[in-house]
């Protein structure tokens, strides 16, 4: 077992370290601030390669692996959670359409979203189906050549702002093997977006419902076969549950770095806050479980790359952890800050509030329990 990065890794990392710390962590206060959604820098972003880290070469993506991607979140995050976040899902929607798609939708839809020309979300929530998704309501009547999609989907990253929606809707019986994947196209007659969302974090990337209408979408846009649509979904998430666990990871080593500088700056009773033990022991447990939480992530990420059949229950375990673990670590650093980490001037209270959500989102930390316990007890 090697825990060493390649070469090659090491050279993507510091590669999107240089443009997180460029880039993206002079701006993202702002971002969130303004709530404003940083298409320039998304692209700038794209034109490395971050827009379709595993997205095949032949159709503008980086061709690269899991544990690449993990490594390059983790680094995007440091600076901007919510924007890292955000590229992640992209990469997420643009591998189901890479791996999953006919070769024609391959080249009509991934240039464009590995460069980030178009932007890609990803549709499975509804307001009725959150943690059991597989009881989604979103109808796809067959009408010819073309499905008449009605429904809505709720809390979708990139709402408004996308141009092609990944969405999960429903062709056939009740259940997951009813479950179709079919690409929406914005400006498709039927389709619009509900209001934007107004949240405790992830500020920097706009959040709706997508709304069907009588939405009449190709059958040229189903993506993989009638009935596939829940399992290319679970697929997808296997991957971006490892992105969000990165970003958790590089927010949180983000604030832990944060915390080693205050306290050495920071007097109270005659001495700097890490002259005592009790704090050094707070820096010490911060830094010792964010290693696990990387070890484990990088493990799950391997497992992910080699296809094994553990890969769904280490994705899960991996989120789990790491999103607990990244929280804990920024709430443990804002501690460590006092007052000041409690105020804007300071950037931990950002970091704070967007990987909370990350113990929500893509799957409850509760559902990956539930994921994980049935790989051991069945059921
Ligand atoms: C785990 C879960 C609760 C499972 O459900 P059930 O019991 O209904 O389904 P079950 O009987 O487990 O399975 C059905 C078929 O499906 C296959 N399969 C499942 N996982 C996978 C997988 N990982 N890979 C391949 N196949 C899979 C399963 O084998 C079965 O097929 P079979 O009948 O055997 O032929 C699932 O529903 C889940 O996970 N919920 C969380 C949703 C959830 O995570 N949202 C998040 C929405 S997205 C989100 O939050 C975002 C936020 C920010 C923006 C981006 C998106």
């Amino acid at each position: 077992m090697d825990f060493a990065l390649s070469e090659e890794q090491q050279a993507f990392r510091d590669t999107a370290r240089e443009f997180a710390r460029q880039e993206m962590a002079p701006h993202a206060a702002r971002w969130d601030e303004e709530s404003l959604f940083p298409v320039d820098t998304l692209r700038q972003a794209a034109a490395l390669g971050f827009a379709g880290i595993y997205v095949g070469d032949d159709v503008g993506g980086s061709g690269l692996g899991r544990l690449d991607a993990a490594v390059i979140f983790e680094e995007l995050a440091a600076a901007c959670p919510s924007t890292a976040a955000y590229i992640s899902i992209h990469n997420m929607a643009s591998w189901m359409i890479d791996r999953f798609g006919s070769a024609e939708q391959r080249e009509r839809f991934l240039p464009k979203l590995t460069s980030m020309e178009h932007f890609a979300s990803y549709c499975l929530t509804e307001p009725g189906a959150g943690s059991d998704a597989a009881s989604l309501r979103t109808r796809a009547e067959r009408d010819g050549d073309h499905y008449i999609l009605n429904g809505s989907k709720a809390f979708i990253s990139g709402g408004g702002s996308s141009d092609v929606y990944v969405c999960m809707v429903r062709t056939g019986e009740a259940g997951p093997k009813g479950i179709s994947c079919i690409a929406v196209e914005k400006g498709t007659p039927g389709l619009s977006f509900g209001k934007q969302e107004h949240k405790l974090g992830w500020k920097s990337q706009p959040t709706s419902a997508v709304i069907f209408e009588n939405c009449r979408v190709p059958v040229a846009n189903r993506i993989g076969d009638e009935g596939d649509g829940f399992k290319i979904a679970m697929k997808g998430l296997d991957g971006g549950r490892l992105n969000i666990g990165a970003c958790s990871i590089g927010g949180a080593r983000f604030c832990l770095e944060q915390a080693i500088d205050y306290t050495a700056e920071r007097k109270q009773f005659g001495k700097p806050l890490n002259a005592f033990q009790a704090l050094q022991f707070k820096l010490a447990d911060m830094a010792t479980e964010l290693d696990a939480a990387r070890l484990m992530l990088h493990r799950a990420a391997s497992s992910l790359d080699a296809a094994s059949t553990e890969a769904t229950m280490h994705c899960a375990m991996a989120k789990r952890f790491a999103t607990d673990i990244g929280f804990q670590v920024v709430n443990e650093a804002l501690q460590l800050h006092g007052g000041y980490g409690y105020i804007k001037e300071y950037p931990i209270e950002r970091y704070f509030r967007d990987l909370r959500v990350h113990q929500i989102l893509e799957g409850t930390n509760e559902i990956m329990r539930v994921i994980i316990a049935r790989q051991l007890v069945g059921g």
